[in-house]
């Protein structure tokens, strides 16, 4: 491939992004989550990659929208690592499919179901996709101290948004609701599109990412007639995501002195 001072896709370059990265899904989240930083200044908008840098505790850090999917979120890690960064935290929406997980909760992936297809150019299906220790011990942390009700465990990762809204539909319902029963059965705490690729991605290229999420509904809530809640407002998912990236930052300064 030839080599161009900007990166192909995100269309940033050298000294344009910080070592610690946020990767929402949604394009429109890159701004939202840009206003937490200090001083922060929007480098680049291209395709469904827009990206901001500031900083935080005086650390130069970005965030980078993704889009939807592993294919589109493993070109963004993947051009963020080229140039120099090496932690990333997803933060995105689910949708909740254990009981206990309610609307607007947040769920931190300790690991990730990989029922999606860019994992399995990263890695051999037998490898886990499981999110860094550190910056998942970080995201934690920073949910119990927000006091908001947060839930840490496996989500399940999947390429068809319809697949998992309407499986009756699909031709392969009988693989999609067949499933859907085992990842309920094994406690999975939601669902979402990125994590499962990312993590492996990050496993790759021997960087460290974790995930935290706003959960949106839990249609097994709705199917069990428990309520039909439904909420759009990302505030707590985010500032979970900033506050665990501060820990992080804090940590590893404390380890390189
Ligand atoms: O809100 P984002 O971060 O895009 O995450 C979730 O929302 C999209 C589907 O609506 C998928 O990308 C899924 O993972
Ligand atoms: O139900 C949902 C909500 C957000 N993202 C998903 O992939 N599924």
């Amino acid at each position: 491939m030839q080599q161009h001072e900007l990166q192909f896709h995100i269309q940033c370059g050298p000294g344009d992004v910080g070592r610690y990265c946020i990767l929402p899904g949604d394009p429109g989240r890159s701004e939202k989550i840009a206003a937490y930083f200090d001083n922060p200044v929007k480098i680049q908008s291209n395709r469904e990659y827009t990206t901001y840098t500031g900083t935080l505790l005086g650390e130069k850090v970005s965030v980078c929208s993704t889009g939807i999917g592993g294919p589109s979120a493993v070109i963004a890690m993947e051009e963020l690592h080229n140039l120099g960064a090496d932690t990333f935290i997803r933060v995105g929406t689910c949708g909740g499919i254990a009981l206990k997980v309610k609307s607007d909760d947040v769920v931190i992936a300790t690991g990730a179901v990989r029922m999606e297809g860019a994992s399995r150019e990263y890695a051999p299906i037998e490898f886990p996709a499981v999110s860094d220790y550190e910056v998942q011990e970080a995201l934690v942390a920073a949910a119990k101290e927000l006091g908001k009700p947060w839930h840490a465990g496996v989500v399940q990762c999947k390429d068809s948004f319809y697949g998992q809204h309407d499986p009756k539909r699909m031709p392969v319902s009988y693989e999609l609701l067949q499933k859907w029963e085992a990842w309920k059965r094994l406690g999975v705490l939601a669902s979402e599109m990125e994590s499962a690729a990312l993590f492996c991605c990050a496993a790759a290229l021997g960087v460290r990412c974790g995930s935290c999420f706003h959960v949106i509904w839990n249609q097994e809530r709705e199917a069990a007639g428990l309520d039909q809640a439904e909420s759009h407002d990302l505030s707590a998912a985010i500032e979970v995501g900033i506050e665990g990236l501060k820990k992080l930052i804090i940590a590893d300064r404390e380890k390189e002195n």
